[in-house]
């Protein structure tokens, strides 16, 4: 594998403090940039690997795609990127930005935090149609794991992953038929805990508009902490991608030992969800020759 701690150490000393402080003071004016930009990093890794592909603008580049349409904080990367391009012109990949400031987002929220190892080269294509293989909101677990498998991840890194979903929101469109018309029943997911129904409902009317935004984490979607595996377990996940990890009992035991249930091996989520993005991160790296070092994130060169 093509990365390591401190790539940037000789060629680029100040690489990681820019980019924490872009990422802070992005942070501190606009919260939503915080998941917006740990989402964005695992949208890239899943699409030709971690090589900054879903940042090129184009007609029909990744960004374009219906899964990516949401993403948000775009205008961090770049900012980060013109201050990297004055201090240390043509050295630091765009695909190691974003995996800094999904790391620094995690930090700015709460997060424990990882060293991440850099030395991504940015990729040469982007195509909107590659992000067919993305997870979707109502990918059945089985779905879930051949997805992560294909990528080389486990189901606890499945799991760990998702915890992602402490912090952020999700739009009504993406989850309200779980409210009203589940799988054409004319009533809400069964799995969905009764009392927490009318909140949802509340939050996201019927027919209402699609674009209101809803924590995937209630109560505690600006914190990143264990608050998700607790709302699964409580029946209270939004995304029907989120409440199948504890429906289903192969992933429900990786959720239980993250709460640390007795009995159970215990997992620490901080440390745990370190790993697991460390080894996202290393998806399909492009290194030495392969790709090359962009000078605007939006373009190849
Ligand atoms: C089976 C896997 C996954 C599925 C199906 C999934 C799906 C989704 C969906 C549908 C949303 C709502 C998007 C919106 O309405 O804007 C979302 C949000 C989010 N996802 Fe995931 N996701 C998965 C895994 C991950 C992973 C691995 C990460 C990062 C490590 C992640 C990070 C996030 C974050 C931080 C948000 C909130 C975004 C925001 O507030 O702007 N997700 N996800
Ligand atoms: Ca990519
Ligand atoms: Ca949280």
């Amino acid at each position: 594998q093509g990365t390591r701690v401190g790539f940037y150490q000789t060629s680029c000393p100040r690489a990681e403090t820019i980019v924490r402080s872009v990422v802070q003071s992005a942070v501190n004016s606009n919260a939503a940039v915080a998941p917006g930009l740990l989402r964005m990093f695992f949208h890239d890794c899943f699409v030709n690997g971690c090589d900054a592909s879903i940042l090129i603008d184009g007609s029909s580049s990744e960004k374009t795609a219906a899964p990516n349409s949401l993403l948000r904080g775009f205008e961090v990367i770049d900012a980060a990127k013109t201050q990297l391009e004055t201090a240390c012109p043509g050295v630091v990949s765009c695909a190691d930005i974003l995996a800094l400031a999904a790391r620094d987002s995690v930090v700015q929220t709460g997060g424990t935090g990882w060293s991440v190892p850099l030395g991504r080269r940015d990729g040469l294509v982007s195509r909107a149609a590659d992000t067919a293989n993305l997870p979707a909101f109502n990918d059945p677990v089985s779905v879930q794991i051949r997805k992560f498998t294909d990528k080389g991840l486990n189901t606890q890194d499945l799991v760990a992953l998702s915890g992602a979903h402490t912090l952020g929101t999700a739009a009504c469109t993406l989850f309200s038929y779980r409210l009203y018309n589940f799988n054409s029943t004319n009533g809400p997911d069964p799995s969905i805990d009764p009392a927490f129904l009318p909140t949802l409902q509340n939050l996201c009317p019927n027919g209402g508009d699609g674009t209101v935004r809803v924590d995937l984490d209630n109560g505690s979607g600006g914190r990143f902490d264990n608050s998700y595996y607790a709302n699964l377990r409580n029946r209270r996940g939004v995304l029907e991608s989120d409440a199948a990890l504890w429906n289903d009992p192969t992933t429900q035991r990786f959720v239980q030992r993250f709460l640390g249930v007795r009995g159970l091996l215990g997992l620490t989520f901080n440390v745990e969800f370190g790993r697991s993005m460390v080894r996202m991160g290393n998806i399909e790296v492009k290194s030495g020759t392969q790709g090359e070092i962009r000078r605007v994130c939006t373009a190849i060169n």
